[in-house]
């Protein structure tokens, strides 16, 4: 038997509709929510990934502020754009592409945004304000995740949750997220030992690892919701692929709900992205948030 798919492209497509119609609503008061993204240097991946969010921008209606800069830029220069994004009143949320050069302090540039702009949810206030239960400006790729478990799942209270993978942009609030759910969460990472032992005893478990196929068919609890967040680009028969951390075909006997890469926590990220765009500019305006599109 197949297990049912978590097919993340539609469900991205059902948010960015709503997030379209709350787009659709402020402009009758004159209000056009604004994203700036920052892309330094010229990675190709993070290219793609910049175009893609300036075109889906546009399709909910919102302003995309496209911001490419020499590999070279100085941090000065990077904090100078920053500062001016945070006073610019027509830009609700900033987002600074990741990775940055090596000659750059990623903490830096990330902590110099606007916490109120800070639509990727990196910022040390936010994460923060989510550790402690306070609200937050969410980081997209785990908000994304935890959209498609409570979807599937309902109450996810009392599910043993393990996330494999500690980054500060997927790992780490990814875990603080089903914490606040009142999952029992595991945290396990490059360090940790057993992990086929861990997995076995999750009823979610999150891989954000960024090794192709690493987590093993016979790793998954029969039953257990399988949300893949890896996005490796490997060969196959001399072909170019995408797979996750997750070995798919594997896991998906085993599963009761499973995430495809590509198809799956992707495209959730961009269209949470453009959520929390959308949640910053009501809040900035004192308007009421959009209902369902926060965590
Ligand atoms: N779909 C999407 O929207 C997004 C996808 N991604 C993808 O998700 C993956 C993870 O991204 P990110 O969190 O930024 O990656 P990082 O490289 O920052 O973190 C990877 C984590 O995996 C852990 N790890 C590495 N090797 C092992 C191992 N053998 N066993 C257990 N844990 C291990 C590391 O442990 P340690 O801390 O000990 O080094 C680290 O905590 C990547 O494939 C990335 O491309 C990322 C963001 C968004
Ligand atoms: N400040 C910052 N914020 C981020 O959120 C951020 C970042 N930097 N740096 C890089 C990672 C990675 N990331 C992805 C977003 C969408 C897809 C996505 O849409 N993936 C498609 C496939 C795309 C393809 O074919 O390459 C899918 O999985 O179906 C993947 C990965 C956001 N990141």
């Amino acid at each position: 038997m197949t297990p049912p798919l978590i097919d993340g492209k539609s469900f991205a497509s059902g948010i960015r509709s709503r997030v379209a119609s709350g787009v659709l609503a402020l402009s009758a008061r004159g209000i056009t929510p604004g994203l700036a993204v920052v892309l330094v240097g010229e990675d190709p991946a993070s290219a793609v990934y910049v175009r893609n969010k300036g075109v889906q921008t546009r399709e909910v209606g919102m302003n995309s502020y496209e911001h490419k800069l020499e590999a070279t830029t100085s941090q000065a220069d990077l904090l100078a754009l920053i500062a001016r994004l945070n006073r610019d009143s027509d830009v609700h949320g900033i987002l600074v592409q990741l990775p940055l050069p090596g000659h750059i302090d990623s903490d830096a540039v990330l902590n110099a945004i606007d916490p109120a702009k800070d639509v990727d949810g990196f910022h040390v206030i936010n994460a923060g304000r989510l550790a402690t239960g306070q609200k937050a400006m969410v980081p997209c790729t785990p908000l994304g995740c935890l959209m498609m478990l409570r979807d599937r799942l309902g109450d996810l209270s009392g599910l043993d949750a393990l996330v494999i993978g500690r980054s500060n942009i997927v790992g780490k609030p990814m875990a603080q997220l089903l914490l606040a759910e009142g999952c029992t969460v595991t945290i396990a990472h490059s360090r940790s030992r057993n992990l086929p032992d861990l997995a076995r005893r999750a009823d979610i478990l999150v891989a954000a690892v960024g090794r192709p196929e690493m987590v093993q068919g016979d790793w998954i609890k029969p039953g257990a919701t399988v949300i893949d967040v890896g996005i490796n680009r490997i060969e196959r028969d001399g072909k170019p692929r995408l797979v996750g951390d997750v070995d798919f075909a594997a896991a998906a006997a085993v599963a009761g709900a499973i995430t495809p890469v590509p198809g799956g926590v992707g495209p959730m990220t961009i269209a949470c992205l453009l959520a929390n765009t959308l949640t910053a500019c009501c809040r900035a305006n004192g308007l009421p948030e959009p209902e369902g599109l926060t965590a």
